[in-house]
């Protein structure tokens, strides 16, 4: 889903000759990434659905900058809070559409700002970055990265406590209209249940899927399956594939795994374990709430980040 009309994508892109970049991905959730330590080269809306154009750019699902938080606006109030978000992620979706949050660019974003010998992270080792969302802290796990995303929330609240469900969605290969729970991980998710895989693999996300009502600055929609059983040796288990907003169907999406795991822990009320496994068609992610500062509930994100490749844009 590229905003960008297709003649205008190689005049876009000489604007960008000479950029140097690196392509990675999170569970297939991919991002072409560049690095700006000087605060030089903001990326325009129209630059990044180039870049991010799969026929005719380099192709990714986002584009994220590498830039010091002092050089942006909302970076510098970040600052004031957290002196130590030394890093911002500049992250905009594949149509160019700037999004508050996303789960697996923050690791994938983390382990770039490694590679390119920007920051020092041993293993174990934790790091405070600005995003959109806020501040976010991320520790280098054994095999990945774990996110402390901060406290979820739903957003229509009232709906969501009197009937679980707070929305009704639709989409192709699906006869009815199903009923959804809308969540906030900084960024908007509404979560879809489906009762089988037959369903999920029978749902087409080539067209996004209709919400009604629609939060109010568009969605994410997840649709997930919970597991039979649900959990396993304290873990649940979840199932899901995504539609993002400003994207389109994505193998993978870090805040739509702990929307997911949000929406089945509270229709299965009270058992439902604080521990969740999410897979998704590019992988497996882990999900865990925990009491986060000033009582409030976090959510911790865990999977894996990969660089693949580095190129400088002819
Ligand atoms: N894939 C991301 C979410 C990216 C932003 C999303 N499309 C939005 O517009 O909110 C993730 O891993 O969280």
């Amino acid at each position: 889903m590229n905003a960008t009309p297709a003649e205008t994508t190689g005049p876009i892109l000489r604007t960008l000759s000479g950029l140097r970049f690196s392509k990675g991905h999170g569970t297939g959730n991919d991002f072409v990434l560049v690095a700006d330590p000087e605060g030089v080269r903001a990326i325009g809306a129209d630059q990044a659905a180039a870049l991010c154009d799969r026929h005719r750019g380099i192709g990714a699902d986002g584009l994220i900058r590498a830039v010091p938080s002092r050089f942006l606006p909302e970076g510098r109030e970040l600052l004031t809070e957290a002196p130590d978000a030394e890093w911002f992620m500049d992250y905009r979706n594949a149509d160019g559409s700037l999004s508050e949050m996303c789960g697996n660019g923050v690791r994938v974003f983390v382990h770039f700002l490694r590679t390119e010998g920007l920051i020092d992270l041993p293993d174990g080792g934790s790091l405070t970055i600005g995003t959109r969302g806020g501040v976010k802290t991320v520790v280098r796990t054994g095999d990945g990265y774990a996110v402390d995303m901060g406290p979820w929330e739903f957003i229509f609240p009232g709906e969501a406590s009197a009937k679980a469900m707070d929305s009704l969605v639709t989409a192709d290969g699906l006869e009815v209209a199903r009923p959804a729970l809308s969540v906030s991980m900084g960024n908007p998710h509404t979560v879809v249940a489906l009762a089988e895989l037959s369903e999920l693999t029978g749902t087409r996300l080539f067209t996004a899927p209709k919400v009604d009502p629609v939060p109010a600055n568009g969605t994410n929609v997840e649709f997930v399956v919970p597991a039979e059983p649900l959990v396993h040796d304290g873990v649940g288990s979840v199932t899901m594939r995504v539609h993002e907003r400003g994207v389109g169907e994505t193998q993978s999406c870090g805040t739509g795994a702990c929307a997911a795991a949000v929406a089945i822990r509270h229709w299965a009320g009270a058992e439902a374990p604080d521990a969740w496994r999410v897979h998704v068609p590019g992988g497996v992610v882990g999900v865990k709430f925990f009491a986060g500062p000033g009582g409030h509930e976090h959510v911790e994100l865990s999977g894996p980040a990969v660089i693949v490749a580095s190129g400088t844009l002819s």
